[in-house]
């Protein structure tokens, strides 16, 4: 059984040593405590936890820490997370401490990853290397079921590859799923027939732990072609409990609304980094992680790594499709492009429900901003000759 190794940024209090902090790190997070006890047996020795390496970095340090991986119960995520990010976090010695990154040992990633990744994602949209536009319904919530399908056959006619459900909106009385659901297959069906493209649809299903795979299972029998469901408040275990679901052979786009909670702050949390490896080896098959031009917070640096985390081998799981979103316009396009490549998800809200020709020409917009960054071809200069482009660019500008 090999060692389960996380890496940890911290910064002591005043007065107390670096190599005594995590110390203390790796005693709380496996057999120790603040005090010797006279319970402890010999043979408990083998779960410590192993301070590796303490190194200086920024206004802190940052120390590697062995994890046996017999501490671990194979498969039970919830149980993995109060090792490697319990009650750490909370140590009154310890000043800030984040969790930055985990190498996981094949013996407890006993999980499926993504049953579809980039390449399968790829295969039901009909597409080879280009990133992917995707949108998501705005207003985020209030309209009607009928309105809904309405916006989704604009958007989906101009060009976008990917409808979600905005994280708030799942089975609401003023648009219930199942209305909404069967009326936007219904309109994906129509431009399927018109243009022979399939468009996906992420349907949201985050709901209480005992009742989600049920509502996976609906969706699934009303004919939805993707899943969504917002990981942090669900927990990570809802998208392992979905994706190996026998039975349901959908996608899962996983949003991670709640994030910024925990991987904001650069000294104290949980980093991304983390959150791209669960959910990966849970069964994501795209995952939001940020973008370089958008409204949210975002570290290039840090982002690169998240979304390599995604696509870099890692045991035999299929890579998940990174989702750069928040504030997304066409304008924005060329630089994301330029800085996280082309397996990508770019996904507009207002971006594309804010052009100020509409959604089917926001969405086209978009498309255009894609075939401009793919061709290599500035966005001014081919917005020259598509004026879908061209006004989205007035608007908002170029990033
Ligand atoms: O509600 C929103 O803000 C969005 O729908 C984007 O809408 P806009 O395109 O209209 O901004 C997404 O939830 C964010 O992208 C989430 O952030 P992240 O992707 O960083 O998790
Ligand atoms: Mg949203």
């Amino acid at each position: 059984m090999t060692d389960v190794i996380a890496t940890y940024y911290f910064r002591p209090r005043e007065g107390v040593t670096p190599e005594w902090a995590a110390q203390a790190i790796a005693e709380e997070q496996t057999t120790g405590t603040w005090t010797d006890i006279s319970t402890r047996q010999n043979y408990v020795h083998y779960l410590d936890g192993v301070v590796d390496e303490i190194h200086p970095s920024g206004g802190g340090y940052t120390c590697t820490i062995r994890y046996p991986s017999e501490i671990f119960e194979p498969g039970n995520i919830p149980q993995y997370l109060s090792v490697l990010a319990g009650n750490l976090f909370g140590l009154s010695r310890i000043a800030a401490v984040r969790l930055v990154d985990v190498e996981f040992s094949r013996d407890i990633v006993p999980f499926k990853g993504p049953k579809f990744g980039i390449e399968g994602v790829r295969k039901l949209a009909g597409t080879v290397d280009r990133p992917h536009v995707g949108t998501i319904i705005k207003p985020k919530v209030g309209l009607n079921p009928k309105d809904t399908a309405a916006v989704a056959y604009e958007a989906a006619i101009g060009g976008v590859d990917l409808i979600k459900d905005d994280e708030t909106l799942t089975d609401q009385a003023f648009c219930p799923l199942g209305e909404r659901l069967p009326l936007i297959m219904e309109q994906l069906d129509r431009v399927k027939s018109e243009t022979g493209r399939n468009v996906l649809y992420a349907v949201n299903i985050s709901s209480a732990g005992d009742k989600i795979v049920q509502r996976a299972r609906e969706a699934a029998r009303m004919g939805a072609n993707m899943l969504m469901i917002d990981v942090i408040v669900c927990g990570f275990d809802a998208v392992r409990a979905v994706a190996e679901e026998p039975g349901i052979n959908l996608p899962i786009h996983v949003h991670r609304t709640m994030h910024a909670a925990i991987t904001r702050n650069p000294e104290h949390g949980i980093a991304m980094r983390p959150i791209c490896r669960l959910v990966r080896m849970l069964g994501g098959d795209q995952l939001h992680t940020g973008t370089v031009s958008g409204k949210m917070e975002h570290d290039v640096t840090e982002l690169r790594g998240d979304n390599l985390a995604l696509t870099e081998p890692f045991f035999d799981l299929k890579p998940t499709f990174p989702v750069a979103s928040g504030g997304l316009h066409p304008g924005g396009v060329h630089k994301e492009v330029s800085m996280l490549g082309r397996d990508i998800i770019l996904q507009a809200g207002g971006g594309i429900h804010g052009h100020p020709d509409g959604t089917r020409v926001g969405a086209t917009a978009m498309r255009q901003a894609v075939d401009a960054a793919v061709a290599g071809i500035s966005p001014a200069t081919y917005a020259e000759d598509h004026p879908e482009l061209k006004r989205a660019l007035d608007k908002w500008g170029i990033a």
